[in-house]
């Protein structure tokens, strides 16, 4: 009788920057027991180390995985981005690996658009003033540049799934929705897409960025925009950090131009909560400084923790990529009694042919196939009878075009 699992705990996983616990206790019911558990990320030099040896890496926003850690990490199959942004990976280089990406793209939308939400209502009120003041022994007590938000313009930049689900809480409170995207969205409740990003901004009483980390992103917010936005009013980033231009900002806040802002995303932030946290803006009171901590509820990160490690173990144990944000997306039945081959290559014509040439060469019987393509690679699925896989691993290797091939018994 042919078995029917992999030796697990030869298989190891390096959970970087403290994610949730709830992920080590999903995977380890799952029998993953290999795990590097770490509350922070690593410098370079140290993050190449101990990735080599890594089957899988899970990370949240502060670890870069560039081109070259990609080099260093000769068995890495997949990475677990335990967040919704996914800049931090250079995507190209994993897929030319072979190296499958997953991340949880909702678990903590709902954090971050409450967040904001109560950002805008404190800023609004001059809360922020006020508070500080207070604990410097102060005592503001006016009605002086304090609103309410009801009746308010809120102008979102990126209407999807953070950008929309605020939009309906601000309706709730009597707020003006008006939003901008590059997609054409449809529009919830009572919204109303601006025809540019410059009308936008000089109509709206409170601007929040919800665009992910792109070229086009890039410092989308400088000088000219910052002028462009109404005299008092509120600017929020809680998207990426290099989407504001921070010291176009600070300039802005010493001008009084705007009333107020809340930044949770930085162009560098620390790697620890051991490190100081450098800014032009620490000195404004009316400026909202929070740590990257958007979507950083017990809520959103223990789901995020189950989300993202079922994903893993779902591709480390039958090979099924169902949302990688970089491969071909397969939903695979359980393979019990066969042994299954999985082959990632380069998307080149032939391979196919070339993988099913070995198969019939070799007499082997194949008992289910699944081919899954993408731009750049291809993922073909095949199971087998139980004894026939090593000597067909070994020559699948040899393709031209192979970029990594592992089987599961
Ligand atoms: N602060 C935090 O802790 C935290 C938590 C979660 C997500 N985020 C970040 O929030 C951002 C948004 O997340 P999401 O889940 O809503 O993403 P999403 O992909 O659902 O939505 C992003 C939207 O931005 C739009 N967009 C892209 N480029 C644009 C441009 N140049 N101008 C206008 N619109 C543009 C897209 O079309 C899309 O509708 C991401 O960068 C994510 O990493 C931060
Ligand atoms: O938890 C994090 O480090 C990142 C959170 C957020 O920016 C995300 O992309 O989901």
């Amino acid at each position: 009788m042919a078995t029917t699992s992999l030796d697990k705990s030869k298989i190891r996983f390096l959970l970087l920057e403290g994610v949730h616990q709830s992920a080590v206790a999903s995977l380890q019911a799952a029998g993953y027991t290999n795990i590097e558990y770490l509350k922070t990320s690593l410098p370079d030099e140290e993050l190449k180390q101990k990735i080599a040896d890594a089957h899988f890496v899970g990370i949240r926003s502060r670890t870069q995985l560039t081109r070259e850690v990609f080099e260093a990490a000769e068995k890495l199959i997949a990475v677990g981005c335990f967040c919704i942004g996914t800049n931090q990976v250079d995507l190209e280089a994993a897929t030319e690996h072979g190296v499958a990406v997953f991340n949880a793209p909702y678990s903590n939308t709902r954090s971050v658009a409450e967040l904001v939400l109560a950002e805008a209502i404190m800023l609004a009120r001059g809360i922020p003033e006020k508070n500080a003041l207070a604990h410097r022994g102060g005592w503001l007590k006016s009605a002086a540049n304090s609103f309410e938000v009801r009746g308010k313009r809120l102008g979102i930049i990126g209407y999807g799934n953070i950008g929309s689900q605020l939009s309906v809480l601000a309706e709730s409170l009597g707020m003006d929705v008006v939003y901008h995207d590059v997609v054409t969205k449809l529009p919830l409740g009572n919204a109303n897409p601006m025809p540019s990003l410059e009308e936008l901004l000089a109509t709206s009483d409170v601007v929040s960025l919800h665009v992910p980390e792109t070229a086009e992103t890039q410092w989308m917010i400088g000088e000219k925009e910052l002028a462009t936005m109404k005299k008092g009013s509120i600017l929020i980033n809680a998207s990426r950090g290099t989407v504001v231009d921070i010291d176009a900002l600070a300039k802005a806040m010493q001008d009084k131009h705007l009333a107020g802002a809340a930044i949770d995303v930085f162009p560098v932030e620390p790697r620890s909560n051991d490190d100081e946290f450098i800014s032009p803006l620490r000195e404004f009171d009316n400026v909202i400084l929070t740590p990257h901590i958007g979507g950083s509820t017990l809520e959103a990160q223990e789901n995020i923790g189950v989300e993202v490690a079922d994903k893993l173990i779902r591709y480390s144990d039958n090979g099924t990529s169902l949302s990688s944000v970089n491969f071909p997306e397969a939903s695979l039945p359980a393979h019990a009694g066969h042994h299954r081959i999985l082959h990632v290559h380069h998307n080149i014509p032939g391979i196919l042919g070339r993988i099913n040439q070995i198969y019939s060469e070799q007499g082997v019987n194949i008992s289910g196939q699944f081919l899954q393509t993408n731009e750049s690679i291809g993922y073909v699925v095949t199971d087998l009878q139980a004894d026939h896989s090593r000597e067909a691993i070994k020559k699948m290797k040899e393709i031209e075009g192979t970029i990594r091939c592992r089987v599961l018994y």
